[in-house]
């Protein structure tokens, strides 16, 4: 198989490499001059980070394996101080490095703990998941939850590079595989219509690492985002579209108390983000059937409770879009057409939840 180099521009470009088998390709991104090197990486994936442990150390790298909690879990301010309190023990400088292994929310937890530390030292993205590939190991947000909300401290600290392992996708569960299906779909409909008719192709296959498009939707996933972070690192502007269907998501991820997965939350975020497109009349109803039918189509979620909808409404408020009392949304004009929608009446964002509603 062939390995795959995305370049992401910016104040320090850096490359996405992409194929099977490519461990090879890590002390190369770490680059010279590294002697420690901590592995963030989940307690309970010892078995996926032996191997980037012993290509760290082949390559004549101390290695500090620090193991973890699982998923979201590790998002908290607790788990991040452990990591600080690790880094200074085993005396991590400004010349070291830190390697996040693991899911999206790992890579989060490592960028955000390295952006930090000694006012930010170097790090490397090893994503395990589709959705820590084709989105969160890739551009450089990094971050932790608040018992007040998603994401709500965090940092710009854009990785060394990216290693995305391919190899590793096999042993991801059916559903945390499917989550990250729903931010390849979010490019479909905000940049690269093409991505939509892979999917509507072979919607069955889609949802395995085996499928017949499974490297072209990540190639085409991150080329998107490598293009709209390359412009726009700390979201003063386009970097915006990536935040499509984000809005309700993270209200929803913070009513379940972060056991919904990402992915999932971000489907039903959609078809809300849709809905308020269609009833601002930007965009017609058949471009809120597809939105259903192609998440429905690889088993995504489309709709969430209708009793849920003041709780939902107050966690909105610290969405990092709003400015002040006004919330802004990310929505469409067409496909692969993405305007903001400032401050929308309260009956417009009422009536797009009853569509949600169930
Ligand atoms: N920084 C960003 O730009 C950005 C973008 C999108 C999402 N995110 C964040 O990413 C997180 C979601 O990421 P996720 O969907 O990867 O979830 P996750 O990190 O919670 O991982 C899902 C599950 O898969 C397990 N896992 C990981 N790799 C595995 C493998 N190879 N084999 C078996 N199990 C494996 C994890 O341990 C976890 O239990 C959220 O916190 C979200 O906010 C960040
Ligand atoms: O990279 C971005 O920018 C995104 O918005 C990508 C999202 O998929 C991702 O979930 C991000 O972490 C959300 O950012 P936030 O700023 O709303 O916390
Ligand atoms: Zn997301």
């Amino acid at each position: 198989m062939t390995v795959s180099r995305i370049r992401v521009e910016g104040e320090a470009p850096y490359d996405v490499v992409i194929g099977a088998d490519v461990l090879g390709e890590l002390p190369g991104l770490l680059g010279p001059g590294v002697r420690t090197v901590a592995v963030v990486h989940p307690a309970s994936l010892p078995e996926i980070a032996r191997p980037v442990c012993g290509a760290i150390e082949a390559a004549g790298h101390e290695v500090v394996p620090l193991p973890v909690p699982d998923a979201e879990q590790a998002k908290t301010v607790e788990v991040a101080a452990q990591l600080w309190s690790a880094f200074g023990r085993y005396g991590v400088t400004r010349s070291d490095a830190v390697v996040g292994v693991g899911g999206g929310a790992t890579t989060d937890l490592a960028g955000f703990a390295a952006a930090t530390w000694l006012r930010g030292v170097k790090v490397v993205q090893v994503p395990t998941t589709l959705l820590g590939m084709v989105d969160a190991a890739v551009g450089g947000k990094t971050g932790i939850n608040t018992p007040e909300g998603k994401n709500l401290v965090g940092s710009f600290h854009p990785p060394a590079g990216v290693l995305c392992d391919l190899t590793t996708l096999a042993s991801v569960p059916r559903d945390d595989y499917v989550g990250g299906l729903a931010e390849i779909i979010k490019g479909g409909f905000i940049a690269d219509p093409a991505i939509l008719a892979l999917i509507e192709d072979d919607p069955e296959g889609a949802r395995f690492p085996e499928g017949r498009h499974t490297r072209e939707l990540i190639e085409r996933k991150v080329r998107i985002k490598a293009a709209v972070v390359g412009a726009d690192l700390r979201e003063g502007g386009v970097r915006e579209i990536l935040n499509y269907g984000h809005t309700l998501a993270h209200a929803i991820e913070r009513v379940e108390d972060y056991r919904m997965r990402h992915g999932e939350a971000v489907a039903i975020g959609m078809v809300y983000a849709a809905e308020l497109s269609r009833l601002d009349g930007r965009i017609g109803a058949d471009v809120v059937d597809r939105t259903r039918s192609i998440l429905t189509s690889v088993g995504l979620p489309v709709s969430y409770r209708r009793d849920a909808w003041p709780q939902l409404r107050d966690h909105m408020r610290l969405d990092k879009k709003s400015r002040g009392a006004k919330l802004r949304f990310v929505v469409l004009d067409g496909l692969a057409k993405v305007s903001p929608l400032e401050d929308p009446p309260e009956a417009l964002l009422e009536a797009a939840y009853e569509e949600v509603a169930r």
